[in-house]
């Protein structure tokens, strides 16, 4: 049997941290090098950083010391700048970079797809194609004409690449797809569950966190406590599912209770890139505001989504302010406002129309 070629399509944060998972797991497992090469192909976004260049520094260090810096990274896990070398020996390819970065990236790799390539999804976002909002895994296989499963679960990189335990979960349409990575993926630390239900809603599940994430990160600008949160999170939790409902006509909530359901929700709600950065935006918004005056925070002063990514992430990218972006576009046009309230007031702060200190009017 021909071994299968791994391309993971992404350097950040979650791409090196599971980047380690497959390289590790391969490397330790005689089964899985049966099935799968040993070397595992990184597409990383070539950058200096003091006068070397990153994927020099990823191969000899073997640490990604911009985007998970202080975590080894397995020998097997290799950095290539070059997509196209990634992509034509790929046999599976794991698309792990922010979505904004998507369509370009599959523009220059389509030409070189195999065509009996597989793929799968850790991205948390959505496409804005014309008028409609469509799935990752739905673009990707649109553009590239590959099948496509998803991954994604409350899965902070930072704690995983310390080796945390965790859960996830996996969805795909084709059982010997599942199989192939559930077996790639799982550890005794990284627990993945497999679900019936169709990748789309688990990943506008995983999209929609971001936008509640945001919500988390405004009500600790006015140091509220967890009752407060717990509010956004339950209402953001029913409005997500609302909203796969609508978009997919998917009936089965199973996901809901799942990793890439509300535990997804909780973690990104305390500990994700998100929140943080929503609380600063926020809170840029409400000096001298005096709250027990009910006074409302002006939305013209403030940092911009742009500055606070760039002072508080330190090259990773922020989803959350741009998929709410998207979202509200449909709301607007459905006029779905009264139905999902708490969406829209976050989405409606996140563009500046409406002031941080309205987030609790939902
Ligand atoms: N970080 C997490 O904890 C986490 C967990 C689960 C899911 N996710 C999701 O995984 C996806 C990838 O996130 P991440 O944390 O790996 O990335 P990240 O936020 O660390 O993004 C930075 C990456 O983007 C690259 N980049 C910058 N400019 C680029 C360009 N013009 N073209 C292509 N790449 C460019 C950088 O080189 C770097 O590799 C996102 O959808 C995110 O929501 C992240
Ligand atoms: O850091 P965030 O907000 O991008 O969230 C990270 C993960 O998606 C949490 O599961």
């Amino acid at each position: 049997m021909t071994k299968h070629k791994i391309a993971l399509i992404g350097s950040g944060n979650w791409a090196s941290a599971t980047g380690k998972i497959m390289g590790e797991n391969i490397l330790g497992s005689p089964k899985l090098q049966a099935i799968f090469e040993i070397g595992i192909q990184m597409w990383t976004y070539e950058e200096m950083i003091d006068g070397r260049k990153i994927t020099e520094i990823i191969n000899t260090k073997h640490q990604n010391v911009k985007y998970l810096p202080g975590i080894d990274l397995p020998h097997n896990l290799i950095a290539n700048p070059d997509l196209v070398d990634c992509t034509k020996n790929a046999t599976i390819l794991v698309f792990c970079l922010p979505h904004q970065f998507l369509p370009r990236t599959l523009s220059t790799m389509k030409p070189h797809v195999n065509p009996k390539a597989i793929g799968i999804s850790l991205i948390k976002g959505m496409m804005f194609e014309e008028t409609k909002l469509l799935p990752i895994t739905t673009f990707i296989t649109r553009t590239i004409g590959i099948p496509m499963a998803v991954l994604s679960g409350a899965n902070v990189a930072d704690e995983i690449a310390k080796g945390q335990l965790c859960e996830t979960t996996i969805g795909a349409v084709d059982e010997t797809h599942v199989k192939l990575f559930k077996d790639l993926f799982h550890t005794d630390a990284f627990r993945v569950s497999v679900v019936k239900c169709p990748p789309p809603s688990i990943e506008i599940y995983g999209a929609c966190k971001n936008v509640v994430a945001l919500g988390a990160g405004f009500v600790d600008a006015f140091d509220f406590g967890n009752n407060t949160k717990s509010a956004i999170i339950r209402n953001g939790a029913i409005e997500i599912l609302k909203l796969i409902k609508l978009l997919t006509g998917c009936k089965d909530d199973t996901i809901a209770l799942e990793s890439c359901g509300i535990a997804d929700l909780i973690t990104t709600c305390f500990g994700g890139r998100n929140r943080k950065c929503a609380e600063k935006w926020a809170r840029s918004r409400m000096v001298g505001i005096d709250l027990s005056k009910d006074e409302e925070a002006p939305i013209d002063i403030g940092m911009s989504w742009e500055e606070v990514e760039e002072e508080l992430l330190g090259g990773q990218k922020l989803q959350g302010n741009l998929t709410a972006e998207e979202i509200y576009v449909i709301i607007k046009r459905e006029h779905l406002e009264k139905e999902f309230p708490l969406l829209t007031m976050i989405c409606r702060i996140s563009e500046g129309s409406e002031p941080v200190t309205s987030i609790l009017k939902f």
